[in-house]
């Protein structure tokens, strides 16, 4: 396997690290603070971001949660800044920083707490110099969604300060909506409130270095863009595999399942930035428009391209596993699905006929989220001494891309094998992340924290993208609805899924690549 050679200069990388790019002093508000979220990511994230020298000087946090947490809340989220962020236990710079973070605690619900938080906000302006700007960031269950907005703007909180650099703006984490219906109903509220250019819809998969180099990757070379199209793409493979299963979340996927927890966004996401068209610049606007070019030309994605699953008991990474349907406060005999599969076309000039296979699944073989770009094979294969008999076992060549874990991109070519004959083995050449730049620590959110603070939406969901990719995903979840699967749980913990999926590609001459 050959590896490529890459030279970064460390001026570069010290120069991409240090762009000009720092907020205005800003009060981030967590809601949702005592929650897993916000523990194992949200406060690691920004705490990077502060020894890295992103944030403000004038900047502080107040988490805001249901239960009176004042006494163990710098303490708790000291320790999920320790095992979320890699950091010390004894690192200096932890309790400096927890100087700045406060909590208040309020039922989300009850309009009486409002009144509490807006004068806890005014009086951290006066302690920190935050100036009013609030970035409000809304990682509480969706339920909440509407209340909280509905009830900040019944405070005034959704208005800025007076002075023309002041800004309020909100983060809301996903799910957005359960169906197209309650997505546009969600919007329809959230917009009574806030302004589009207000509202940040996060989907973390975007904050992954990863999933931007797609662009990078496509727009920034000068080799790929002519051959990403239906003449040399013979198809397209997404996998998001984990082989964790729900982690306790139980209530909540059930009401989810793997198409709305992870293919409605952000594999959706992720399959936008590999088919779109070049926007015409790297601004929210241009990105937007070329991703929701990408979702309305999807042709509608029939049942029948679809495959459904369940994980049942089993073996992951040599431990036994129960079952989806033995999990805590999952219904014995639930229909959710753990994983889906989809065959999914888009019907543009650059993509017309070129299949795009998507799975995603929890409690698979292994925890592997990739691309696989298939290319078409030569139309003569001159050279008959290949791994299979006549040379016709040559692999077709294909770039993936690895988003992660060992995140990188690899090219298989076919080259010649040393010796006196013309024969021919698949190589890699191989892009590694960690060789490249060093092991990174980032999660995804400081990047989407920075952007939001900044006011840069490049990078996040918006209503009519949100609404394009419910659009596809409804009638699938309708149909799925009228029609329960028989034969649940119908693959094992730690398995590649049910046997319907590879069906499904094998009907079209293909399978699945080997991960
Ligand atoms: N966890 C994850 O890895 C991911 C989560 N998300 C999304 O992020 C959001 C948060 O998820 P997560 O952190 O896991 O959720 P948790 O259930 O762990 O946390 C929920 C938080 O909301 C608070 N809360 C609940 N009800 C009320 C109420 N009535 N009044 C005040 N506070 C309340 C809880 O406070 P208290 O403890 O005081 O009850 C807690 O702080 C969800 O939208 C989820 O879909 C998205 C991607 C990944
Ligand atoms: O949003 C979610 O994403 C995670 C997967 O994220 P990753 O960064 O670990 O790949 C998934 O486990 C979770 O169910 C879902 O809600």
């Amino acid at each position: 396997m050959a590896t490529t050679q890459v030279n970064v200069s460390p001026a570069a990388l010290e120069r991409s690290q240090h762009l000009d790019r720092r907020p205005d002093p800003c009060v981030v508000v967590i809601f949702g603070a005592s929650g897993d979220l916000t523990k194992r990511k949200l406060l690691p994230a920004l705490y990077h971001l502060e020894q890295s020298g992103f944030l403000p000087e004038d900047f502080a946090v107040l988490g805001v949660a249901r239960r009176d947490l004042s006494a163990t809340f710098a303490d708790d989220m000291k320790d999920g800044i320790v095992k979320g962020g890699g950091v010390e236990t004894n690192d200096p710079n932890l309790d400096p920083f927890m100087e700045r973070v406060q909590y208040f605690a309020m039922n989300f619900d009850d309009e009486g707490g409002y009144a509490g938080l807006k004068k806890k906000l005014e009086d951290m302006d006066a302690q920190f110099n935050t100036k009013g700007n609030r970035l409000f960031y809304l990682s509480v269950a969706p339920e909440y969604f509407s209340d909280i907005v509905g009830f900040l703007g019944k405070h005034g909180m959704n208005k800025p300060g007076a002075g023309e650099k002041h800004w309020v703006r909100t983060v809301i984490e996903k799910p957005f909506g359960h169906d197209l219906e309650s997505a546009r109903a969600l919007s329809d509220e959230v917009n009574k409130v806030f302004d589009e250019s207000q509202i940040f819809r996060i989907d973390h998969y975007l904050g992954k270095e990863t999933v931007q180099n797609i662009l990078v990757f496509r727009f920034a070379n000068g080799i790929f863009e002519p051959v990403w199209n239906r003449n040399y793409i013979d198809h397209v493979e997404i996998t998001a595999a984990e082989s964790i299963g729900i982690e306790g979340r139980g209530p909540f996927y059930e009401q989810a399942g793997a198409l709305r927890d992870v293919v409605q966004n952000h594999v959706m996401e992720v399959l936008s930035f590999i088919a779109m068209e070049a926007p015409s610049g790297f601004d929210a606007d241009a990105v937007r428009t070329e991703k929701v070019k990408v979702w309305r030309s999807i042709k509608p994605i029939h049942p029948a391209d679809t495959v459904r699953g369940q994980y049942g008991p089993g073996l992951v990474d040599g431990k036994a596993v129960v079952g989806y349907r033995q999990e805590d406060r999952v219904h014995p005999r639930s229909q959710t699905e753990t994983y889906a599969a989809l065959r999914v076309e888009i019907d543009n000039w650059r993509w017309a006929g070129v299949p795009i296979y998507i799975r995603a699944g929890k409690r698979m073989a292994k925890r592997v989220t990739e691309i696989t770009i298939q290319f078409k094979q030569p139309p003569l294969m001159l050279f008959k001494d290949g791994e299979g008999k006549g040379g016709e076992g040559i692999k077709p060549n294909v770039i993936s891309m690895r988003i992660q874990p060992d995140e990188g991109i690899a090219l298989r070519f076919a080259a010649k094998v040393p010796g006196p004959n013309m024969s021919m083995s698949s190589v890699n050449m191989n892009f590694s992340y960690a060789d490249a730049f060093g092991a990174s620590s980032a999660n995804g959110y400081e990047r989407l924290l920075l952007d939001a603070m900044l006011g840069d939406g490049t990078l996040f969901a918006h209503r009519d993208g949100v609404e394009a990719t419910w659009a596809l995903m409804t009638p699938i979840l309708q149909a799925w609805a009228k029609d329960p699967v028989k034969d649940f749980p119908n693959y094992a913990a730690g398995t590649w899924g049910p046997v319907m999926a590879d069906a499904m590609l094998k009907a079209d001459g293909r399978k699945w690549r080997k991960l």
